[in-house]
């Protein structure tokens, strides 16, 4: 049995800089991923945001969601990710791309655990799983 800890999960990632590096290679690789530009409204996305902008948002979103100090300042996932019309198959394929980069990095098992449970709370959000007339409004 592990010890448990009581330092946070953005502690033991290493905080900003091991997770800049992370994210990092990870939007490096997605942004050319493609499986995911298949569908050409990310692909289209994909081409007219600027990588370092990018990578800066969903840094400090990753910094916030594992508890460092830093506070998101992007639009909402349904705001950013609604006119993509992301589908389950395409999510899947970027939880793969998350996956691979987290083992290329070796973020340990556990921490590899919390990182999928926080990104999983934010599929609803960013998966469209019906047609858009057919969603609540507001
Ligand atoms: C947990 C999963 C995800 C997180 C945390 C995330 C994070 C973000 C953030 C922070 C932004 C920028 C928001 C802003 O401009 O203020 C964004 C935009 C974007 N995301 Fe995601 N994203 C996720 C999943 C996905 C997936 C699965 C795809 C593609 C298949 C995707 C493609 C894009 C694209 C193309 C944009 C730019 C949209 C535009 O400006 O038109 N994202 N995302």
């Amino acid at each position: 049995m592990s010890t448990p800890s009581t330092a946070s999960l953005y502690e033991r990632l290493g905080g900003v800089y091991a997770i800049a590096a992370v994210v990092d290679a990870f939007i490096d690789r997605i942004m050319v991923n493609p499986k995911l530009n298949a569908n050409p409204l990310v692909d289209e996305a994909h081409h007219r945001v600027p990588k370092a902008g990018f990578k800066y948002l969903v840094t400090e979103m990753v910094c916030m969601a594992t508890g460092g100090p830093q506070r998101y300042t992007g639009k909402s996932m349904a705001d950013s990710h609604r006119h993509l019309k992301i589908t389950p198959a395409e999510w899947d394929v970027f939880a793969q791309d998350f996956k691979a980069v987290l083992d290329q990095f070796k973020v340990p098992e556990r921490e590899q655990q919390e990182l999928f449970e926080l990104v999983g709370t934010t599929r609803g959000d960013i998966v469209m799983e019906e047609a858009p007339s057919a969603r609540k409004a507001g």
